[in-house]
């Protein structure tokens, strides 16, 4: 037997870090939403006490520092599941870029176990599974918009965004979540983030509220590192983007696009001097 995920890339509307925690995580307050750019799983059984992975990508790793076998290894250890699994991994989301296509991809391998094995494991628990993997995880497994408190594992499901276009672009540099995050100084006091804008723009389904309202507290530490960060978030603006801002750790930058008849424009001019640009939708 043989199941299928689809495992989409996340967009962070709102980050907001609180303060470093004795655990050595950061709690935040962030706003996250799903769009239509996915990696695809297809999971297949083996007779055999296995876990095999492969995937078209030759840059991610195969073994057990790839989230997928790590989402497997758990589910197989707390099920006491004797099955083996392959697992194909068609890989579309830039790694390492922000966009949490790790996490997605974990998430959609406990989704995908969870059937494939007939476990009948609650939601509530493949989320509770997947803190253990990431803090981005559980957002992942059920996907839609959410406010994440703690380290990212506690969630509130609110509306979805306004429709509109977004447009993604990934500079080609790798950023690492835990450096952006071990040099961020909670105590420099930059500017504070305001989730309840935003939430409350997406309530009122007010576009240009969400837009203006829009930040990312660690922007500035990846753009401190990497100017050419800076330099894309300008050239979306100039080119007419309605909203601007680095995804989580980024580097890659979103713009948000109310008008058709203005993504083209977006999209062509970015092309000329970034070579990885997407036109996606919000997830709805
Ligand atoms: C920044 C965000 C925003 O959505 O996304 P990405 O940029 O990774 O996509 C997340 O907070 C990333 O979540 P995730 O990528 O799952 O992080 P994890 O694997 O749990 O943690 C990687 C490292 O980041 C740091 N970390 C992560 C989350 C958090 N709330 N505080 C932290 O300090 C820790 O040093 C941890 O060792
Ligand atoms: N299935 C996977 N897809 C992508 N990256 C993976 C996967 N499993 C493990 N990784 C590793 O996780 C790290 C973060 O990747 P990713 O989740 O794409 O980034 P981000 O957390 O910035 O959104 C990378 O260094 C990559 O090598």
């Amino acid at each position: 037997m043989k199941v299928y995920e689809k495992a989409p890339a996340k967009i962070n509307l709102s980050l907001d870090v609180l303060y470093k925690r004795a655990d050595g995580y950061h709690e935040v307050e962030m706003v996250m939403t799903m769009v239509d750019l996915a990696d695809r799983l297809e999971m297949s059984e083996l007779p055999r006490d296995t876990i095999i992975i492969s995937s078209q990508a030759g840059y991610i790793p195969l073994d057990e520092k790839n989230l997928a076998f790590q989402a497997a290894r758990l589910i197989k250890d707390r099920y006491q599941v004797k099955q083996g699994v392959y697992i194909h991994l068609d890989k579309k989301i830039p790694v390492a870029a922000g966009l949490a296509g790790g996490s997605s991809d974990a998430a959609a391998a406990l989704r995908g176990l969870n059937r494939l094995w007939k476990l009948n494991i609650p939601t509530e628990e493949l989320q509770r599974l997947g803190a253990e993997l990431g803090s981005d995880v559980p957002f992942c497994v059920t996907g839609g918009t959410a406010v994440a408190r703690g380290r990212g594992e506690k969630l509130e499901m609110i509306d979805n965004p306004p429709q509109c276009w977004v447009v993604l672009a990934k500079p080609p540099i790798n950023v690492s979540t835990a450096d952006v995050y071990g040099r961020f100084n909670a105590a420099k006091g930059q500017r504070r983030i305001s989730s309840k804008d935003v939430i409350e723009s997406i309530e009122s389904q007010d576009f240009h509220r969400l837009c203006s309202s829009m930040g990312n507290m660690l922007e500035d530490v990846t753009v401190g590192a990497y100017p050419e960060v800076r330099q894309l978030k300008e050239s979306m603006q100039r080119l007419g983007a309605d909203g601007v801002m680095m995804s989580g750790s980024g580097p890659t930058v979103f713009g948000l696009v109310s008008k058709e008849s203005k993504v083209a424009r977006v999209y062509n001019g970015l092309r000329g001097f970034c070579k990885e640009v997407y036109v996606v939708r919000m997830l709805t």
